[in-house]
């Protein structure tokens, strides 16, 4: 038998994410490994976790490992074939909220999350404002699976998550009236750049959580002129968009004539999001 601080010391992983992992198989918080780093472990948690630690060193996500990942103060249960919700995310989601509350009150409007993924962007929203409504569409079947088990572990009544390719997932529902709003954080690398990103995300997300087309904007020049069909007048469109996409969809927002189209920084300063109205 080995000690837990002997067996944290065999990882050659970071140590926070050493502690989360050994925490999670012993089903304990931080502060107990902290606590009693003499005390000893079973052959099969140290089996598990070495084999784990392993995994996490090829560059598994350790979200992944964990099967849980906390976004705007939630906690989403996650697994492979899910995308990881990025803190970035939480920018176009805050905005989302803010603009709910300061335009429509306690009124009952309508939202459309198209690529839900884990339901990050859908249940959050839903979560906040409790007088909307929210659907969700992926043409995942694991994000739809996800999705579900993230509604059912947040208890929320109001949000609806539908499989298919964007907009015709929609096809067949009575949807009594236009969007309020729509947002999107749709995959929006460039498929040659893919190749370039870090293995924990090239190698494990899903291709297509990441797959943007030639330059990345497939999914803002489908969705935008799409869109017009199903927002309200003056219903608002919202994207997430890669650091340097911002003129890019600035200008297909404005190209498909829709007003006060403007971006929002992250804290680093680059271009996060695009929104614009119909
Ligand atoms: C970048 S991920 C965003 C996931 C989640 N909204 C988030 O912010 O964490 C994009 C999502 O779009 C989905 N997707 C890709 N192509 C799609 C399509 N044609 N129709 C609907 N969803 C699609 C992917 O499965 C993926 O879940």
């Amino acid at each position: 038998m080995v000690t837990i601080n002997n067996l944290l010391r065999k990882s050659e992983n970071s140590i926070l994410d050493s502690i989360l992992v050994l925490g999670k198989l012993l089903d304990v918080d931080k502060s107990y490994i902290y606590t009693y780093g003499d005390r000893e472990v079973s052959k099969e948690v140290e089996e598990k976790f070495l084999y784990l630690m392993q995994e996490r060193a090829r560059g598994y996500p350790i979200q992944y490992i964990l099967g849980e990942r906390e976004f705007m103060g939630l906690d989403f249960y996650l697994e492979e074939g899910v995308l990881v919700p990025r803190p970035d995310t939480e920018i176009l989601v805050e905005y989302t909220i803010e603009y709910i509350n300061k335009n429509y009150g306690d009124r009952n409007i309508k939202v459309l999350d198209l690529g839900i993924g884990s339901g990050a962007i859908s249940l959050s929203i839903a979560h906040y404002c409790k007088n909307t409504f929210v659907y969700g569409v992926d043409i995942s079947d694991t994000a739809i699976k996800v999705a579900n088990l993230n509604k059912d572990k947040l208890n929320l009544f109001n949000v609806n998550f539908y499989k298919g390719d964007l907009f015709k997932a929609l096809e067949g529902l009575d949807l009594d009236g236009g969007f309020q709003i729509i947002a999107s954080n749709p995959p929006y690398i460039a498929s040659k750049e893919i190749e370039n990103l870090d293995t924990t995300v090239k190698d494990f997300e899903p291709r297509l959580a990441l797959d943007g087309g030639f330059d990345g904007l497939d999914f803002y020049r489908k969705i935008t002129p799409e869109s017009k069909r199903f927002l309200d007048d003056n219903g608002l469109l919202i994207y997430e968009i890669g650091y340097d996409q911002g003129e890019a969809v600035v200008e297909i927002l404005y190209s498909e004539g829709f007003n006060k189209v403007s971006v929002l920084k992250d804290l680093q300063g680059l271009d996060r999001v695009v929104l614009g109205t119909k």
